[in-house]
C-alpha cells in the first residue's frame, strides 16, 4: 500500500491556504487546490482533504453542494446508482483516472468514475461539477482473514450555483435517474437540440414516435433510404480509405403534411441517432452558425427545415449583386450575415472532417424555389419526394390507426385516393375522428369525395377564368402571345 508523503501533503494544504487568502474567486481556488492535491496527495488521503477543503472555501462561496450518498442507512439511494451510470456514460477521453471493471459474467469493460475525480455536466446552460469522493473509515479493531477491515465511505457531490437549486431538483436530477435507467436499458435517450439565446444547444428528450414501419410512403423509396442508411453507418473504413468525410445529405421535398419531418424521426429513431434542429432565420452571422455547427456531437442528424423561407439564403445571385454594388448598402456588412455560400462551404469542408457519422437532412415543401447550388450533384446525396397519400399509403395509416387490414369501403376510399390529392397527414386526421373502423372509414370517405368535388369547381373555375381572358383578348393566337408577353 502507498504510504502518505507527509511533505508533500504539507505543501498541498500549504499552497490551498496562500490561495486562500489572495483568491478572488472560489471556484477557482477550488479548482486549483484540486488539482495540488491530486498531484501530492496519495488517493486514500485525497478524499478526506477534498471535502475538508471544500467544506471550508465553500463558505465563502455563491455555490451550493448536495451530497448524493448510497443509501440513507436503510435503503439504497436509487440517485447513487444513477449518477454512477449516468456519469460512467459522460465521461470523456479527456479525463485523468477511469475505473475499468469486467465481471466474468460479462463480455464488455465497464468504465466509471474513478475516486476523488471531478466532471463537469451541464443542463439548460447551467454548469454543473460533479466529485466522486471516497474516504476510508477506520472501523475499530475489527480484523477478517488476519488483516485489519477497512472501510471505505463513497458519495458523490454535485456543486452548482445556488440559484439553480429547484431547476436541478426539479429537472435535471429526474432526468439523470430517466437518461441512467434508458443507458441500463442498453438504449440511449435520444435527444433533440434546439439553438438557446446563449449560441449554445439546449437539448429535450426526443420522443418522437415515427418509426420506418409507421410511414405511408412508397415502399421502394422507403427501402432505398433504409438501405442508403444502411450502408452509410456500415462504411466507415470506406469514407476513410477514399479520403471523404463520413457524412452523408438527403434533401426532402414535398407539399405539407406528406412526412418530412416524421421522416426525420424515424431516421433518428432507426439509427438512434441525435437530431440537432438548425433553425437558420435565428442565427445572426456566419460566426454563430460555425460555432453551432462545431457543437454537434457525432451520430447525429442534423435538421434544416424549410429551408427555401430562409431568406438569406434563397438567392444567391442577388446577395452577390448587392454586395458587389455596395457593401454597405442594406446597412449591414455581408459578412455579418448567414449566407447561403458560406453554410454550405462550412458544411462541406471543415465541419464535416471534424466529425463522424454525420447526416443533414434540409426541407422543403418548393423545391423549384432552392438555389441551384443547393441541388447540385454531390451536394445533397440522395433527394427524396414525399408524395400524397396513395392507396398503398392509406392502407397503412389505416392499419396503423384502426388495426385494420381490410373493410368494405377499402376499395371506394382506394380509388377516390387516387383521384384527390390529400396527404397522409389529412387522411390520418380523419381515421383518428372514431376508434370504430366503419365510421372512421365513413368520415374518410365524405373527406376525399368533399375534396374532390373541390379540386373539380377549383379547375372549373379556372377553366372559366381563361375563356375569359381569351375573350377579352379576341381569339387563340394572340392570347399565346399575351401568354408570352406575361412570362
Ligand atoms: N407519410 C406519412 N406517414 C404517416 N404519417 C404521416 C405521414 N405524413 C404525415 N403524417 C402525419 O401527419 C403529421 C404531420 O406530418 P409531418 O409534420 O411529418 O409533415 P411535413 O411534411 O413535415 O409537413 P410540413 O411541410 O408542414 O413541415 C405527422 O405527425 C403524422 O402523424
Ligand atoms: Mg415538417
Amino acid at each position: 500500500m502507498a504510504t502518505p508523503a507527509p511533505n508533500d501533503s504539507k505543501n498541498a494544504i500549504a499552497v490551498a491556504k496562500a490561495m486562500l487568502s489572495t483568491a478572488a474567486s472560489v471556484t477557482a481556488s477550488v479548482m486549483v487546490v484540486q488539482s495540488v492535491v491530486r498531484s501530492f496527495v496519495p488517493p486514500e488521503f485525497q478524499g478526506f482533504l477534498f471535502s475538508g477543503i471544500h467544506g471550508f472555501l465553500s463558505r465563502f462561496s455563491d455555490e451550493m453542494t448536495m451530497v448524493i450518498e448510497q443509501s440513507d442507512g436503510y435503503t439504497q439511494n436509487e440517485l447513487f446508482g444513477a449518477a454512477q451510470v449516468f456519469l460512467a456514460a459522460k465521461q470523456s477521453l479527456s479525463m485523468r483516472r477511469v475505473r475499468v471493471t469486467k465481471s466474468t459474467k460479462e463480455n464488455d469493460f465497464t468504465l466509471a468514475m474513478d475516486r476523488n475525480q471531478t466532471l463537469v455536466d451541464t443542463f439548460d446552460g447551467i454548469k454543473l461539477k460533479w466529485a466522486f469522493v471516497s474516504r476510508q473509515v477506520d472501523p475499530g479493531n475489527r480484523v477478517h482473514h488476519g488483516s485489519k477491515v477497512q472501510h471505505e465511505f463513497q458519495y458523490f457531490e454535485l456543486t452548482f450555483h445556488k440559484k439553480h437549486r429547484e431547476i436541478v431538483l426539479n429537472s435535471y436530477l429526474p432526468s439523470l435517474i430517466d437518461e441512467a435507467k434508458s443507458i441500463k436499458q442498453g438504449k440511449k435517450k435520444l435527444k433533440l437540440y434546439t439553438p438557446c439565446s446563449n449560441g449554445a444547444w439546449s437539448p429535450v428528450n426526443l420522443n418522437h414516435p415515427a418509426t420506418f414501419q409507421t410511414l405511408a410512403m412508397d415502399p421502394e423509396l422507403k427501402k432505398k433510404i433504409l438501405d442508403d442508411l444502411e450502408r452509410f453507418v456500415r462504411r466507415k473504413e470506406y469514407y476513410r480509405r477514399v479520403g471523404k468525410a463520413w457524412k452523408r445529405g438527403y434533401l426532402l421535398y414535398g407539399p405539407p403534411g406528406t412526412g418530412k419531418s416524421s421522416l426525420v424521426a424515424a431516421m433518428a429513431n432507426y439509427l438512434n441517432f441525435d437530431i440537432y434542429d438548425l433553425e437558420l432565420s435565428g442565427i445572426q452571422t456566419d460566426a454563430e452558425l460555425r460555432r453551432l455547427l462545431v457543437a454537434t456531437m457525432n451520430q447525429s442528424i442534423l435538421v434544416v427545415e424549410d429551408i427555401d423561407c430562409t431568406i438569406q439564403l434563397q438567392d444567391r445571385k442577388s446577395e452577390t449583386r448587392a454586395t458587389s454594388m455596395n457593401p454597405t448598402s442594406m446597412g449591414y456588412r455581408r459578412q455579418d450575415r448567414v449566407t447561403l455560400s458560406g453554410f454550405l462551404n462550412f458544411i462541406d469542408g471543415l465541419w464535416s472532417s471534424c466529425g463522424d457519422e454525420r447526416i443533414i437532412v434540409f426541407t422543403t415543401n418548393h423545391i423549384e424555389k432552392l438555389d441551384p447550388a443547393l441541388l447540385r450533384p454531390g451536394r445533397m446525396d440522395l433527394h427524396v419526394p414525399m408524395s400524397y397519400c396513395t392507396p398503398c399509403g392509406f392502407r397503412l395509416l389505416a392499419s396503423n390507426y384502426l388495426g385494420i387490414d381490410h373493410h368494405d369501403l377499402f376499395d371506394q376510399i382506394e380509388s377516390l385516393i387516387t383521384m384527390a390529392r390529400v396527404t397522409p397527414a389529412e387522411v390520418a386526421e380523419q381515421l383518428m375522428k372514431s376508434n370504430e373502423p366503419g365510421v372512421a372509414l365513413g368520415d374518410v370517405v365524405s373527406f376525399l369525395a368533399n375534396h374532390k368535388r373541390k379540386e373539380n369547381e377549383e379547375v372549373n373555375e379556372e377553366k372559366v377564368h381563361q375563356s375569359q381572358l381569351v375573350e377579352e383578348n379576341g381569339g387563340g393566337e394572340e392570347s399565346s402571345e399575351c401568354e408570352l408577353i406575361e412570362e
